[in-house]
């Protein structure tokens, strides 16, 4: 088996070595920027279009799905969101392998989730091979500003992710977690429920 008689695109959906520049994946690439760039450029007044717009980058979008310019991803078919994804400007997703969003999930600016890697050997890294790893992020989760999510993590639900985290490791459903290497901060309770930021208690009823 070499690369001339494997399928590319098979491949790197499968977690196996694949080439980016085999077996069609480049069109597809090509295919995708064109619906990014109209995205990206979308004026301001048309923003109504945008919902309509991501469901036609993604595999497949929830209903209330918004992102704000600029976005950038490889494939988009790849990433599927649940209802009421939103993400705040400057998110990158190279979806080489599939990353499945649950629902309720905010991102906050300047997030990366990368599922592509490459291998370390500077002599297989220059054979052209590479691959991905697929990334599950859960229902109910906030992403903070700057995190970046590492090849192969699944991020459980109602989870926080703090600002600046390197995310290397599977995270738990209803944790806290931050830093680089990102680390349990700690669990989320029911206690959390009355406040909005630190010791500060709600002063409205309806949250
Ligand atoms: C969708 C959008 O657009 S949102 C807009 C962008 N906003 C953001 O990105 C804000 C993200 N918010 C954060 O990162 C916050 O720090 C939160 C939500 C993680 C704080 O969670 P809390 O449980 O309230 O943590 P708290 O502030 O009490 O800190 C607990 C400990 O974790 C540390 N910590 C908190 N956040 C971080 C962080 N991002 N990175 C590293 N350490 C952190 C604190 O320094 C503290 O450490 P200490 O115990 O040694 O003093």
């Amino acid at each position: 088996m070499n690369r001339n008689t494997v399928n590319h695109k098979k491949r790197m959906l499968a977690g196996l070595p694949y080439i980016a520049d085999m077996g069609g994946l480049a069109q597809e690439r090509m295919q995708c920027k064109r619906k990014i760039w109209e995205f990206n450029n979308l004026h301001p007044d048309n923003a109504s279009r945008i919902p309509e717009l991501v469901r036609g980058i993604f595999g497949s979008a929830g209903e209330g799905a918004y992102i704000e310019a600029p976005f950038h991803c490889d494939y988009g078919t790849n990433i599927t969101v649940g209802k009421n994804f939103f993400a705040n400007y400057n998110l990158t997703i190279l979806d080489v392998a599939p990353v499945v969003i649950g629902d309720n999930v905010m991102i906050a600016p300047n997030v990366s989730i990368y599922t592509a890697g490459h291998p370390v050997h500077p002599d297989s890294r220059n054979s052209g091979y590479e691959y991905g790893m697929p990334i599950t992020i859960g229902n109910n989760v906030w992403i903070g500003g700057s995190v970046t999510i590492l090849p192969g993590v699944h991020i459980g639900d109602n989870c926080v992710i703090g600002g600046g985290s390197v995310v290397t490791k599977d995270i738990e459903s209803d944790t806290i977690v931050a830093g680089n290497p990102a680390h349990v901060i700690r669990k989320i309770t029911s206690e959390d429920r009355d406040y909005y930021f630190k010791n500060r208690k709600f002063d409205v009823m309806d949250y």
